[in-house]
């Protein structure tokens, strides 16, 4: 592992299924994420993106290749399996509608993050009330209930759960795609303010390749479960080298030069 990489991937492949419902779904994929770093990673629909993420959480098996987060012994690699440490890796996910157990106040999720032993909003109360601060929300919101809240509220809890523990690295998967579009550029700039406040280093995967234009310094595209090419971002998307990488900017609206609204 080089010596600024917080996330090295491997040669990875990962198999998903069983039967005839079996995907190779990553095929030698190897990615290095270094510190401070934004990377983004692109690709159509069923390309491999959410694997990628899971593989680095540890929530998918691997069959073949290596992981690391953060040096040391890899958390992925043969005959070795387990979950990068909460302080070096969180992921943001995707839906704050199915994300938040509705049983549960906002004191109570980002309690639960804070202290997964003793989750309790009285004893983090002065913590928890910075982090809804932090994300936006007033301190009232500890009190209340995910159904009180919008989508956007519910991504800035979500965003104060995962980054309460203060993690090197956040993986960040389509986490606008459930929200309004009206309210997709506040959850984005918020992101780019804590990922700069706390100087985070990110893998942020979008479907959207002005928004990856916008929040990332480098990108990585994916087809079929491989990686096709990766570089500095304004040099993929202004010079591809893929033939595929040019389809996929093809396919945006307005391309080449696209840009996002106010970019
Ligand atoms: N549990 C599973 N069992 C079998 N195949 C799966 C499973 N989950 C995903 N796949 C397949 O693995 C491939 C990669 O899926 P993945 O969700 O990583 O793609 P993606 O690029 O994130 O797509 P999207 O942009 O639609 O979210 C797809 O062919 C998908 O159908």
């Amino acid at each position: 592992m080089s010596a600024r990489a917080l996330v090295e991937v491997e040669d990875l492949e990962v198999v998903l299924g069983t039967g005839t419902h079996r995907t190779h779904a990553l095929r030698g994929v190897s990615l290095t994420v270094q510190e401070g770093t934004s990377v983004g990673l692109v690709g159509e629909s069923g390309s491999g993106k959410s694997t990628l993420a899971k593989a680095l959480c540890g929530e998918v098996p691997v069959a073949g290749g290596t992981i690391w987060v953060g040096g040391g012994e890899p958390v992925a690699g043969p005959h070795r399996h387990t979950r990068p440490q909460p302080t070096m890796l969180q992921m943001i996910p995707q839906d704050p509608y199915s994300s938040l157990d509705p049983r549960h106040t906002a004191g109570q999720a980002i309690a639960e993050a804070l202290d997964p032993r003793r989750p309790r909003v009285r004893r983090h109360r002065d913590t928890i009330v910075e982090w809804l601060e932090r994300v936006g929300l007033p301190a009232g919101s500890i009190e209340k209930y995910p159904h009180e809240f919008s989508g956007g509220q519910r991504q800035r809890i979500a965003i104060a759960r995962a980054l309460c523990v203060r993690p090197r690295v956040i993986v960040a998967d389509e986490i606008t795609s459930a929200l309004d579009v009206s309210v997709q550029a506040e959850i984005l700039e918020l992101l780019a303010e804590l990922r700069v406040d706390l100087g985070l280093t990110m893998l942020f995967i979008s479907h959207n390749l002005a928004v990856v234009k916008h929040v990332c310094d480098r990108v990585a595209v994916i087809y079929h479960g491989s990686l096709v090419e990766t570089g500095d971002v304004e040099d993929v998307f202004t010079r591809p080298r893929e033939q595929y990488t040019q389809r996929l900017l093809d396919s945006v609206p307005g391309a080449p030069g696209f840009t996002l609204e106010g970019d």
